[in-house]
């Protein structure tokens, strides 16, 4: 049986723990046919990112034209999206084509602080990807560059989302990973639902592309037809796990592991 399709437009990561590898490697658990359109090549391992170059916009749309067209997209990602350019190329091919619900990550940084964006980026992200997006999934970081909120509990996380909501998606997610306390709490929201969402915080430094997984989780969640509640609450016992399962890999931060779906592991 032909299962359903999941497009990621994002950035390679040459350590294969976030970007395009961390979806595939979602999409592939979760049952999903990966599609990509690839953004940047990023020279990047467990210590950092190097460097990256990006990929010609129109070679962007080319790549996303010629799956969806073809293949057909149940639902669609984007994470590194490299520069403004690249972005306004994908909101003028959003338009053009059919992807279903679009999740949005808006990738400015890897967690190690190194640029994944040209500086005028962040801008065209807001203004021409969230508008089209069902749901966007900043970290706290990426809050604040957006926002200006400094987000440290859920009255200030909360404050965030509907700011955020302002930008035009349709549904926000506020993931709370990089605050402190024995848990992780999520905040998703339409403006009308408030929806906490709160796991155990696993003790590890291993949690490299971890906001790449849980994006693509809910994107394979979307693809197969569920609510973007549904989605996201899968989503999220979905990386629960995969930090839980998080394995050091290099002399840096090692990977989140989706490899607790496979039934038989030695
Ligand atoms: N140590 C942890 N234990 C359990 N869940 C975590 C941990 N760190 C992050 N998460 C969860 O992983 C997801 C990604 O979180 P976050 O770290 O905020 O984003 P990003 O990886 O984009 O920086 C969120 O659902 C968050 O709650
Ligand atoms: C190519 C590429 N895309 C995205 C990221 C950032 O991924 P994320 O899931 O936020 O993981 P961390 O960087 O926080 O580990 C990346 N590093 N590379």
């Amino acid at each position: 049986m032909t299962p359903p399709t999941a497009l990621t437009i994002a950035g390679s990561d040459s350590g294969g723990g976030a970007g395009i590898q961390a979806d595939l490697r979602t999409f592939f658990a979760h049952g999903v046919h990966g599609l990509v359109a690839l953004t940047a090549v990023t020279v990047q391992n467990s210590l950092g990112v190097q460097g990256f170059t990006e990929i010609p916009a129109d070679v962007v749309t080319a790549q996303i034209k010629a799956v969806a067209s073809d293949m057909g997209v149940n639902a669609a990602k984007t994470g590194m999206l490299a520069t403004a350019e690249i972005i306004r190329a994908v909101a003028k091919t959003l338009d053009e084509v059919e992807v279903g619900p679009l999740v949005v990550d808006p990738v400015a940084a890897s967690m190690t602080g190194h640029a994944l964006l040209r500086e005028d980026a962040l801008e065209a992200i807001r203004t021409e990807l969230f508008p089209r997006a069902t749901l966007i999934t900043p970290n706290l970081d990426e809050v604040g560059l957006l926002t200006g909120i400094s987000v440290s509990d859920p009255a200030s996380q909360r404050a965030a989302a509907e700011a955020l909501l302002e930008f035009g998606s349709r549904w926000v997610l506020v993931k709370g990973g990089h605050m402190t306390g024995s848990t992780c709490v999520d905040l998703l929201t339409d403006g009308r639902e408030y929806v906490s969402l709160s796991g155990p915080r696993f003790e590890t430094d291993n949690t490299h592309g971890g906001g790449d997984t849980m994006a693509s989780a809910i994107t394979s969640s979307l693809a197969k037809g569920a609510s973007v509640p549904d989605a996201v609450a899968a989503g999220k016992k979905f990386i629960e796990r995969c930090v839980a399962e998080s394995y050091p890999l290099g002399a840096g931060v090692g990977p989140v592991s989706p490899f607790w779906v496979l039934p038989d592991r030695r």
